[in-house]
């Protein structure tokens, strides 16, 4: 599969401060990557070498084998940044045709309007739109020259949720035809649902880079839920093979294990009547929540 970002020992450092640690990493032809972090944790400062406007102190980016910034580069690369601002004065559609007028092979303005969700205020000026629909303008923008990869720079901030879903189906669909998309969020669930890549960063340094699913696994525990016995004490459960943490709210018991299966089963052996029982996978969040408090603790 063809290559199209590659991080060789990428570093930025501002004075003493290092925004991002030396990173090596590459990305394939249609993932979708969600980079994860608490606020300053580097990510931007990446997405912008990435994107050509920012140098870095030491290490390298290229995104097709070319460096960021060139044309031939820009003609692939769609980008939409943090402080996106429409432009005074003009409309909605002329905003996109001035972006379309940029690009040899465009999306046409039908398309472009339909990615934004803003058919019916094509003709109202860019400034008017309230703060989602302009955040839903600037992706559409982003896309204008019908990019190869996609660099997302926290996207879906100030849309509601049925445009957050609508953000999502697209990106699912660049992602089926072929598009590799990187962006920024710190909606967890939903970088859940459509990432097939997470790389989580805190103070400048990877922490977890993979899917979800392994992340997930790897950070944080199962647990098993139940509705507690009467007069139950959490000492019936601690003791239990494999619990590493007993959790009670209210008559709702939590308990974190490793092997989920034996605390099942042992519960079942034990007879205190505990009901309505399920198995829990961790959460992006608790995975997130786990590897930015350990990062921290190392820091
Ligand atoms: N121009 C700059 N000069 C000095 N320090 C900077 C500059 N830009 C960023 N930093 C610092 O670099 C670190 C990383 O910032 P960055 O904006 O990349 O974080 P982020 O992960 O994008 O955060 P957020 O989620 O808040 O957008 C922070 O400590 C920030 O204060």
């Amino acid at each position: 599969m063809e290559e199209t970002i590659s991080f060789r020992g990428l570093e930025k450092k501002f004075g003493e401060k290092h925004a991002v640690k030396p990173l090596t990493a590459e990305w394939r032809r249609g993932e979708v990557t969600a980079l994860l972090g608490p606020n300053g944790a580097g990510k931007s400062t990446l997405v912008s070498m990435l994107l050509g406007l920012r140098r870095p102190t030491a290490g390298s980016v290229s995104a097709f084998g070319m460096e960021p910034g060139s044309r031939p580069f820009r003609e692939r690369v769609g980008a939409l940044l943090q402080e996106a601002k429409p432009a005074d004065g003009l409309r909605v559609r002329e905003t996109l045709e001035l972006f379309r007028a940029l690009y040899p092979r465009p999306l046409t303005l039908a398309r472009l309007l339909s990615i934004a969700g803003l058919e019916r205020e094509a003709s109202r000026t860019a400034t008017s739109l309230s703060g989602g629909q302009r955040r839903r303008l600037a992706f559409a923008l982003s896309m204008a020259g019908d990019p190869d990869l996609l660099v997302l720079d926290e996207p879906t901030v100030g849309m509601d949720i049925e445009s957050r879903d609508r953000f999502w189906d697209t990106i699912r669909a660049l992602s089926a035809s072929g598009k590799t998309v990187l962006l920024t969020t710190h909606h967890l669930e939903e970088a859940d649902a459509v990432a097939d890549r997470v790389v989580v960063i805190a103070d400048g340094q990877v922490l977890a880079d993979g899917a979800p699913a392994t992340l997930k696994t790897s950070a944080s525990l199962r647990s098993v839920v139940f509705d507690a016995p009467e007069g139950a004490q959490a000492a019936d459960w601690s003791s239990l093979p494999g619990v590493e943490r007993v959790e009670r709210q209210g008559g709702r018991v939590r308990l974190y294990a490793s092997d989920t299966d034996a605390v099942l089963l042992a519960l079942v052996r034990g007879g205190r009547g505990e009901r309505n029982i399920e198995v829990r996978e961790p959460s992006l969040e608790e995975a997130f929540r786990a590897l930015t408090a350990k990062g921290g603790e190392g820091a």
